[in-house]
């Protein structure tokens, strides 16, 4: 999908050259600053809310499993516990939530510090970095024992052999053959209780029941046994492309294979995550499949006897925090995945938690480049609790973006509504660039808007990270889940607690690109059927032209954060992007941050305007049979 950020009325142009790239409209208009956390929140802290307690990566060998039947009831017994929390917590987590994060988030300031500087560097993500995490934050919480791993799960090696690869043969995509759905078939859904076995009827998409089989699948059988000479020869030429270039180069045919056993496990996992939850699960199932054009007949079989994953020795697998957490502790609250419908399992991809360069992108976060008026190096504490507002406030005419609460101030929500929807009340409207400073084609641009961002104080800020100016760089703080919708749908974000308007979701997140590099990552054209491009096509105000080389975007096609399940709805959609400043004043680099339009409702699923013109053929992104059932639909007819 591609969105350019800047919104614009206009196709932007990615590429000078060739292929000229429309940008999907988008406006933003921008916002303000952040809320401060009162720092009595901090005793909250390490609770920290999981939906699952238990093991390591939740894979489930005949070896690690449970073997005998205390050992059995103490784990069944830890699930009841879990689920009782689980409920609790259910009921009482909104706003405490963010004041547990914040509290939690002490314990990892210098992880944040560092975080912080090397937002360009790579993720911290080390594996050995998240099962202390782990234990920081759910002390008390953590029920069950944990078990062995199975698998050795190192992802964010990965990232290091794509880097050998040549630049001009590097689009990145995973390959195809990496995708885990050659197995999804052969993973059998359970009911734990009546042993009822459900079959995917992919034509149709929906589950058939069958008789019960003795034999049951076992996923890390399947997943072992997958590795046969075929697909073995496979991910030999997958580790070529990927800068292996030795037969024997097991190491890189281990990650790809890796990622493979991680992928099937958290689709496994995906399954559990949902019966963990029990009736919630089913009943936000239900939710989500209200209007939806999947078949009823599913929903009913799924509320009846929520499904279960069995392995070969019969036990339903414990859960894991890897497996019930897609971001794998990097974010600070758990978000999990759930797919009650198929045997779909996610998309192949690696979550991070912040974006970070491909390449060739060129971003600085020099502090020298920061100025006086661009900092509050005096500010001590909360910033928002001063007055007169400091320096950091200026950007959003004087007054803090955010309040008291964390959520971005009304008037300015309200703005950059209007300035999205291009509504009569939209003061954007006499923003338009000069197109004699517009870096786009001038015959292409119908127009642009100079969106107005948030600034968020930062490093060179005399405030703490508790800061109520420092919203979008703490992080996600809401209870999230990514859930399977329908098969026209695919999967989307959900909100499994109730937001207020102006309350912060995430951020887009993915890999920095250059606008060369994108051109050429789709010009090698990888069978990825859906791009996730989103143009940054700032620093409109620079007196000098951007060149294509210098122009940056975000594809979180390969790597991103929950962001890249967002999906579109027309005009009226419960988010609204917004650009934020963090590190580099000139806007050349920014963050996309979204926030809720209105009040929304637990269960409901988020959603956001790509604000892509299903009438322009030319337009770069893929355009879809648009399913967002909104009344301002405009691309409900589109047949791609
Ligand atoms: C950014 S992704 C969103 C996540 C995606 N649903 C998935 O499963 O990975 C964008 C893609 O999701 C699908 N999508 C998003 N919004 C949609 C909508 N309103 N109707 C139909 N498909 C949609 C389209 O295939 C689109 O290319």
């Amino acid at each position: 999908m591609l969105v350019n950020l800047l919104e614009a009325k206009t196709p932007a142009r990615v590429t000078r050259n060739s292929s000229r790239r429309c940008a999907a409209s988008t406006e933003v208009r921008a916002a303000e600053v952040p809320v401060a956390e009162p720092n009595s929140v901090h005793k909250k802290a390490n609770k920290r809310v999981t939906f699952s307690p238990v093991s390591a990566n939740g894979e489930v060998s005949g070896a690690d499993c449970v073997k005998d039947g205390e050992k059995q009831a103490q784990i069944e017994s830890n699930h009841t516990k879990a689920a009782v929390v689980r409920q609790d917590i259910a009921c009482s987590y909104s706003h405490e939530l963010q004041l547990e994060c914040l509290s939690f988030k002490e314990t990892l300031q210098n992880d944040y510090v560092n975080d912080e500087r090397g937002l360009l560097k790579k993720p911290r993500i080390d594996a050995a970095a998240s099962p202390s995490v782990s234990r920081k934050l759910e002390p008390d919480m953590l029920l069950a024992t944990p078990s062995p791993t199975k698998v050795k799960e190192e992802p964010l090696d990965f990232p290091l052999v794509i880097q050998k690869r040549d630049a001009a043969r590097s689009p990145a995509p995973l390959p195809a053959s990496m995708s885990t759905r050659q197995h999804e078939k052969q993973i059998v859904v359970y009911n734990k209780d009546s042993a009822n076995k459900f079959r995917h009827n992919e034509s149709e998409d929906t589950l058939i029941k069958e008789k019960p089989r003795r034999k049951v699948a076992l996923l890390g059988h399947i997943e072992k046994s997958s590795q046969s000479k075929k697909e073995n020869d496979s991910l030999q030429s997958i580790a070529a492309a990927y800068g292996s270039t030795s037969d024997d180069d097991s190491g890189a045919i281990e990650k790809i294979a890796s990622m493979q056993l991680v992928q099937n496990t958290v689709h496994a996992k995906n399954t559990r995550a949902s019966i963990a939850e029990g009736k919630r699960a089913v009943s936000h199932n239900n939710l989500t499949l209200r209007g939806s054009e999947t078949s009823s007949k599913l929903a009913v079989t799924v509320k009846e006897e929520p499904a279960c994953t069995l392995y070969s020795n019969g036990h339903p697998d414990t859960h894991s925090p890897n497996c019930e957490d897609i971001s794998r502790g990097q974010e600070l609250v758990p978000i999990s995945v759930s797919n009650t419908l198929t045997c779909e399992s996610l998309p192949p991809f690696y979550y991070i938690k912040n974006s970070i360069t491909f390449q060739n992108a060129y971003v600085n976060f020099a502090l020298a480049r920061i100025g006086e008026e661009d900092c509050c190096a005096k500010c001590v504490g909360n910033c928002l609790e001063r007055y007169p507002p400091c320096h950091c406030a200026r950007e959003s005419g004087g007054e803090f973006a955010y309040d008291l609460e964390g959520r971005l101030r009304q008037s300015l929500l309200r703005e950059a509504i209007a300035d999205k929807r291009n509504t009569e009340s939209s003061s954007a409207r006499n923003k338009y660039c000069d197109k004699g400073l517009c870096f786009l084609n001038s015959e292409q641009c119908k127009g642009h808007l100079i969106r107005k961002f948030v600034k968020e104080c930062w490093s060179k800020c005399g405030c703490d990270m508790q800061c109520g100016n420092r919203v979008v760089q703490r992080g996600i703080c809401r209870k999230l889940q990514v859930s399977y919708i329908s098969k026209g749908k695919g999967w989307g974000l959900h909100t499994l607690e109730d937001l207020p308007p102006g309350t912060f979701i995430c951020e887009y997140v993915g890999e920095i690109l250059t606008n060369v590099e994108l051109d050429t990552r789709n010009k090698a054209g990888d069978g990825h059927s859906d791009h996730y491009p989103t143009l940054l096509d700032a620093d409109l105000n620079s007196e000098t032209m951007l060149r294509d080389e210098e122009l940056l975007c975000l594809d979180a096609t390969y790597y991103g954060n929950i962001a890249r399940f967002i999906n579109h709805r027309c005009y009226d959609a419960n988010l609204v992007d917004i650009p934020v400043e963090i590190e580099s004043p000139d806007h050349h680099y920014y963050h996309i941050a979204f926030f809720t339009t209105r009040p929304v409702k637990a269960l409901e699923e988020l959603t956001w305007d790509y604000c892509i013109d299903f009438e322009d053929v030319m337009h770069p992104v893929k355009a879809f049979n648009c399913l967002c059932d909104s009344q301002y639909c405009r691309g409900r007819h589109y047949r791609p």
